[in-house]
């Protein structure tokens, strides 16, 4: 079984984004703040091979981070938001990234994901801005929304074919690489229907 964990500060929409995945819905201004950690089962069928996912939802808040870092060493694949419209949140991206390079695995999947990408009017940090800060870490990236679902099945999708490839590859086989998956499917804000 793998572990997959939401991380990244409180209230940029980690267990809105879980819920949508699991349940296909959005519960508008309905914050309450995760406590402590919870996990949640998922199977996803990649190509036809069924791959199970227990997704961790962490507490963004400071005060539980002690707890939050215990889980990261045996992550295979970490989801670290920001929000689109949350300047300290997006600056902090740094610092997790910090702690993720201390604590988790060092061959573990990381996939930088600008959240509420919905809320046009409100947004401070541009596209640009995340993949600048995912290339320089060379991380996968791409803008989510919680609400409107847009990229929430990609994100955990990427993870699992991640995943399933590192299963089955054989060692001729070129190597699955999440952010050209991730770059070649991801929709952007303004185009398609989600
Ligand atoms: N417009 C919009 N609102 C969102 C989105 N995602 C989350 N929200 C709202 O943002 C608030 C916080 O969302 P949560 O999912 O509880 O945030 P969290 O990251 O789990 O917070 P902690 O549990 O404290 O770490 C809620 O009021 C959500 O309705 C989104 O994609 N778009």
């Amino acid at each position: 079984m793998s572990k997959t964990i939401l991380v990244g500060d409180s209230g940029v929409g980690k267990t809105s984004l879980l819920v949508q995945f699991d349940q296909g819905k959005f519960q508008a201004g309905s914050f309450s703040a995760t406590v402590g950690i919870g996990f949640t089962n998922k199977v996803v069928d990649v190509e036809g091979t069924k791959v199970k996912l227990q997704i961790w939802d962490t507490a963004g808040q400071e005060r539980f981070r002690s707890i939050t870092r215990a889980y990261y060493r045996d992550a295979n694949a970490l989801l670290l938001l920001y929000d689109v419209s949350n300047k300290a949140s997006f600056d902090n991206i740094r610092a997790w990234l910090g702690e993720i390079n201390e604590y988790a695995q060092e061959d573990v999947v990381i996939m930088l994901l600008g959240n509420k990408a919905d809320m046009t009017s409100e947004r401070v940090i541009r596209t640009e801005d995340g993949e600048r800060l995912a290339n320089e870490y060379n991380v996968a990236f791409m803008e989510t929304s919680a609400k409107t679902g847009m990229n929430v099945d990609l994100a955990f999708m990427a993870v699992a074919k991640d995943l399933k490839m590192k299963k089955t590859r054989k060692p001729t086989d070129p190597k699955f690489s999440v952010t050209d998956y991730v770059n070649q499917e991801k929709q952007s804000v303004g185009c398609c229907s989600s």
